[in-house]
């Protein structure tokens, strides 16, 4: 357990602490490995959704290396950018060269992106792509901006009511302000219909940031703060002060 002090959060969402970066990635690489082993106890294929962005790096090459049936597990991403996957800022072309390496690259991925000139204009097919994976998610990890967004759930992205909404839409395009690229993204209610959501930062800016999402509570201004009031669905944060 690291030397840092708890998060404030609600007292319903769960915290991990660690010393540094590396750490927290070996723990979550063997948390979710865990879960998905115990998925797969319980049923043929198990389901894994993903973060993009730079933080899981370390977490995606550590689980990797983990143990696990990896052709009965399907992995897929909470958001993608509207990029092929060779594009230095794809998610998938990520998660491709982290995670499905070795025997995990025999893991089941199911891509957002798929081609086509705009996520509008793909949504339909990603939807098909998307109906086959297990619901509920066994894990979901996720990462979060320092403006308090999770997936593609930014603060100001039109549409992000319905997107936080309990019954908005699994899977929609957004043209977030500010953010890089046009992107695919689940919805929070998509996220929560999940057995596990777990959290990944680290650093003194985000620890500030989503203890003032906590505290402020105001999901508009920073999504984030719906994913730690909610009670449906069990969150764990996994914290780290620095690199
Ligand atoms: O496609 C994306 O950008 C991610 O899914 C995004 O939601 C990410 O989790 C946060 O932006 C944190 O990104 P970092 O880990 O790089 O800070």
């Amino acid at each position: 357990m690291g030397a840092n002090s708890r998060l404030a959060l609600p007292s319903h969402v769960g915290q991990s602490l660690f010393d540094d970066e590396r750490s927290m990635a070996a723990a979550l690489a063997d948390r979710v490995a865990a879960m998905l082993r115990h998925a797969l106890g319980q049923r043929r294929t198990a389901s894994l959704v993903v973060s993009g962005g730079r933080s899981p790096l370390p977490f995606l090459r550590a689980l990797a290396h983990r143990d696990l049936d990896w052709p009965r597990v399907s992995v897929t991403l909470a958001d993608e950018r509207w990029l092929p996957p060779e594009h230095p800022d794809s998610n998938a072309g990520m998660v491709q060269a982290s995670l499905l390496q070795g025997p995990a690259a025999a893991a089941r991925f199911v891509p957002l992106y798929g081609g086509e000139d705009s996520p509008e204009a793909g949504l339909a097919a990603c939807e098909l792509r998307c109906a086959e994976l297990s619901r509920p998610f066994d894990v979901v990890v996720l990462g979060m901006g320092e403006d308090g967004h999770f997936a593609s759930l930014f603060p100001g992205v039109p549409g992000l009511s319905s997107l936080l909404a309990e019954n908005g839409p699994s899977l929609a395009a957004v043209n977030p302000p500010g953010a890089s690229h046009p992107r695919m993204t689940f919805s929070h209610a998509a996220l929560l219909d999940a057995r596990q959501l777990l959290v990944q930062i680290h650093g003194p800016r985000k620890r500030a940031v989503i203890e003032e999402a906590a505290a402020r509570g105001d999901a508009d201004l920073q999504p984030i703060a719906a994913l730690l009031q909610q009670t449906r669905t069990p969150v764990q944060v996994f914290f780290s002060p620095a690199d």
